[in-house]
């Protein structure tokens, strides 16, 4: 019998912690010696959680963390799921040697259309561990674990991109990183506050923190890609961190005439002690609810005094930034993927979003770990609502289908790339015409972005 999927109502009851460990990984690591436990951060004393949160340091390469930190990080991952391989051999028998932690939250996947998704984050392997089969089992676990807990989707920010696609992610929303020669780049855009039409104002990071939950909040739900963040997102943009307190953060707030909060950007200065016209802004995070917020708020970054080069990350593909500056030369962008998500069950994650046309595909979908693979017929009626049923594979007819990989349908899934571009990247199989309607009905309302790292 098929578990009931967990819908965006269920998310706030949704027990992420409870969702029980899959037994094929325990199977697998047990066979290797090795055992599979979870870790509950709420334990009292929270020694196995600083055993854990260790293991995690040590295999992004970072330094010890100090009693505070450990602390203030237990705190933010209770109702979290944490996962812990452990090897009884080993001369830290409780010390895991592997580590993954997950919860539900929610995805945008149309403008106001969320879906519960499965985050994924602190995938280390131990280097002396490395290359047993561990991280498989570790991922294998994680999405069967969610395709059984009724997640349709899961998710992830990634430190390489040559680690996911083999457990069916694909990149679905890409990020870029700007470096703007600020002098040069001469402000052609809007500039609402000298039209009156709103105010800029230094804010403390009390007030950075409410306005950026509350702008978040309703900006998030807008933008295909976005995913709810943890409570920790707000505490460390805002610099409240309190075992890690970030002296250099400042704010910046847009407020519109009616006195309506619409933007907020926080950054970080380095003065240049050679010369003091040429410090540099480091934008660490750049929120707007409209497009005089934007263009407020970047108008104040590229032309500040003593600021001669602004670097900003994680902005979209199709920034209107790039047409508010008279020498688009002066602006240094580079693109990569950012968001990577992996369809788990493929009728509940196509009726989830809405389409641009209507029309009817037959998807022939492949699944390497044999989660959501199948033959599915999508059917879009005149209101861009999309309806999946599974079909028989022999008695779909040649027109009008798409077969694919479970990873490239969930690159295309937020219409981040075009099945087009992958058709002629021999990623998947169609023909010309059912191709561009296929681009038709996937249309993005705006190229997706996630503009944090989770
Ligand atoms: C969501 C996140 O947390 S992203 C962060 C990922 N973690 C890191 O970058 C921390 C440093 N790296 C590590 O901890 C480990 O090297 C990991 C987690 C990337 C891999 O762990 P391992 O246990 O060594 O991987 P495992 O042995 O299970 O390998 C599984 C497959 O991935 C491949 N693989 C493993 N690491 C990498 C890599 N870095 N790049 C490309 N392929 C890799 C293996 O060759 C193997 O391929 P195959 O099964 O298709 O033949």
């Amino acid at each position: 019998m098929s578990t009931p999927i967990v819908s965006t109502s269920d998310l706030a009851t949704f027990d992420s912690a409870a969702v029980p460990l899959d037994e094929t990984s325990r199977a697998a690591l047990a066979e290797r010696g090795l055992g599979y436990v979870t870790v509950d951060p709420s334990e009292e004393g929270g020694e196995s959680f600083a055993r854990w949160s260790e293991a995690v340091n040590r295999g992004f390469l970072g330094e010890r963390s100090t009693p505070e930190q450990i602390e203030s990080w237990r705190t933010r991952a209770v109702g979290s799921r944490v996962v812990g391989v452990t090897d009884p051999a080993g001369a830290l028998p409780e010390q895991p040697v592997a580590t993954v932690q997950s919860w539900a939250a929610e995805l945008t996947v149309d403008d106001g259309r969320t879906i519960p998704s499965w985050g994924i984050s602190a995938v280390t392997v131990s280097s002396t561990h490395r290359r047993r089969g561990i991280a498989r089992a570790l991922l294998g676990g994680e999405l069967r674990a969610a395709r059984d807990a009724g997640l349709p989707i899961a998710g992830l920010t990634v430190s390489e991109a040559t680690i996911y696609g083999r457990y069916g992610f694909g990149p679905a929303a890409g990020a870029t990183r700007w470096r703007i020669d600020a002098r040069r780049a001469g402000w052609v855009g809007p500039q609402p506050v000298r039209d009156g039409r709103g105010r800029l104002d230094p804010v403390e990071r009390e007030a950075v923190q409410s306005d950026l939950r509350e702008l978040f909040g309703r900006i998030r739900v807008t933008r295909p890609g976005e995913f709810e963040p943890e409570e920790a997102f707000f505490v460390g943009f805002s610099g409240l961190n309190p075992a890690k307190p970030d002296l250099k953060l400042r704010g910046v707030r847009y407020t519109d005439a009616a006195g309506v909060t619409r933007g907020v950007i926080t950054y970080r200065m380095s003065e240049n002690m050679e010369d003091y016209r040429s410090s540099t802004m480091d934008v660490d995070l750049l929120l707007a609810e409209t497009t005089d917020a934007y263009a407020a708020l970047w108008h104040y970054a590229l032309t500040h005094d003593l600021v001669g080069t602004v670097n900003a990350g994680e902005l979209s593909t199709d920034e209107p930034l790039r047409w508010m500056v008279e020498d688009q030369r002066a602006l240094r962008v580079t693109e990569s993927d950012h968001h990577w998500l992996r369809i788990l069950d493929v009728p509940h994650a196509l009726a989830a979003r809405g389409y641009r046309t209507s029309g009817a595909f037959v998807l022939d979908v492949v699944d390497p770990l044999g989660i959501a693979g199948g033959t599915f017929r999508l059917e879009i009626d005149d209101d861009g609502n999309g309806v999946v049923t599974p079909v028989d594979a022999t008695a779909t007819p040649g027109e009008g289908v798409v077969r694919l990989g479970i990873s490239e349908l969930s690159s295309l899934y937020l219409g981040g790339v075009s099945s087009r571009t992958l058709l002629a990247a021999g990623r998947i199989e169609t023909d010309d015409a059912t191709a561009a309607r296929f681009d038709a009905a996937f249309a993005a309302v705006r190229p997706p972005l996630l503009s944090y790292w989770y």
